[in-house]
């Protein structure tokens, strides 16, 4: 059963255009000319309740608007969401109890406060039971290592330590659904795979529905079975995070290790040298073209082969591409 339903959902920004200087403001005042912004164009999407899904897509490319149209902070220009039913804008109220958010770049606690105080009133204002919330806050001081900051004021805290106390706060009431918008940036690698762990683990045993915004593609492939891009606010791939490899991998590479020094040879079309030592052969070849067993024929034919490797592109390679070349969608829209 789905528990986020996106249907049709857009949003336009509507700015008013200034010119420099007084004359320019007084003009705006009293003859606005308006700019509109086309943030979010016609989304669709279901996402099932235990899903942990991997919104990405460039700077500027609608992520975080969603997001805000998902937990009720901005409503939509057109189309509907509904989050477990509820309207996340017009019911914000029951939306909140059902949800945590994490903004990685913006704290949502008190900065004078104590971990533990700002934990206690957020455990209060959401009506935690008393004896729940101590199984809970323990559970938490154990795999978020809070223990040591949880008479620290937030704004005393390094980064690392703020986005492990912002997790323990919007986990505190159990939503049922968590936003996480940029959770371990600017994070060392051993807080980046703590804070993993924990919302790994935390969805394994809640069954919690994760959306996660994030630029870090480690996070998506040690998190996401799902993954969504949008590319200028309109939705490119909705699928497994396996099949944007199959999809999207139009090259591969493979490497062939020789008995003899390697001389002339003579590539297949759609195949291209990326190196060339003694006993060693690197080539790049278009698997929309060519198979790989085609490419090993082909050179097996030529050259003493010893042995030979086929490596799938790795996904890191595949999305700067897609970002880099937005055309690059609808060449896989075209080819197949
Ligand atoms: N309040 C606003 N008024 C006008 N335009 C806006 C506003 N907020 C965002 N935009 C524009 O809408 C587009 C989408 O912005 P959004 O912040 O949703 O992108 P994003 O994918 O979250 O980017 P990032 O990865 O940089 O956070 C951008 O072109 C942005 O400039």
């Amino acid at each position: 059963m789905s528990v986020i339903d996106v249907r049709n959902l857009g949003k336009t920004y509507r700015t008013i255009e200034k010119e420099g200087g007084v004359k320019g403001a007084i003009k705006a005042l009293f003859r606005p000319q308006y700019r509109e912004k086309v943030a979010v164009h016609d989304l669709n999407f279901q996402i099932d309740a235990g899903e942990i899904v991997g919104y990405i897509g460039v700077n500027g490319a609608g992520k975080s608007t969603t997001i805000k149209m998902l937990t009720g902070i901005l409503y939509p220009t057109t189309g509907a969401v509904t989050v477990l039913g509820h309207d996340p804008q017009r019911e914000r109220v029951a939306n909140a109890r059902n949800i945590g958010v994490v903004f990685g770049q913006r704290s949502q606690l008190w900065w004078d406060l104590a971990l533990i105080e700002s934990l206690n009133l957020v455990a209060n204002i959401y009506e935690v039971e008393p004896s729940r919330y101590k199984q809970l806050l323990s559970h938490f001081s154990e795999v978020l290592e809070l223990d040591e900051i949880l008479k620290t004021p937030i704004r005393s805290m390094s980064l690392g330590q703020k986005m492990r106390a912002e997790l323990a706060a919007a986990f505190i009431h159990e939503p049922k659904i968590v936003y996480l918008d940029e959770p371990t940036i600017g994070l060392d690698v051993m807080v980046k795979q703590r804070i993993r762990e924990f919302i790994k683990d935390y969805n394994q045993t809640h069954n919690t529905t994760v959306m996660l915004t994030t630029h870090d593609l480690g996070d998506i492939e040690q998190l996401c079975s799902r993954v969504i891009i949008i590319d200028a606010g309109s939705k490119v791939y909705d699928g497994p995070l396996h099949a944007i490899k199959q999809q999207f991998g139009k090259y591969r590479t493979i490497t062939f290790e020789t008995n003899q020094p390697i001389t002339n040879v003579q590539l297949p079309p759609a195949c291209e040298q990326l190196s060339l030592s003694e006993y060693s052969l690197e080539l790049k070849f278009d698997r929309s073209q060519l198979s790989a067993s085609q490419v090993a024929t082909a050179l097996m034919q030529q050259i003493d082969v010893a042995d030979f490797t086929l490596n799938e592109p790795d996904l890191e390679s595949i999305i700067k591409h897609l970002y880099q070349n937005p055309t690059a969608y609808n060449e896989v829209a075209v080819n197949e």
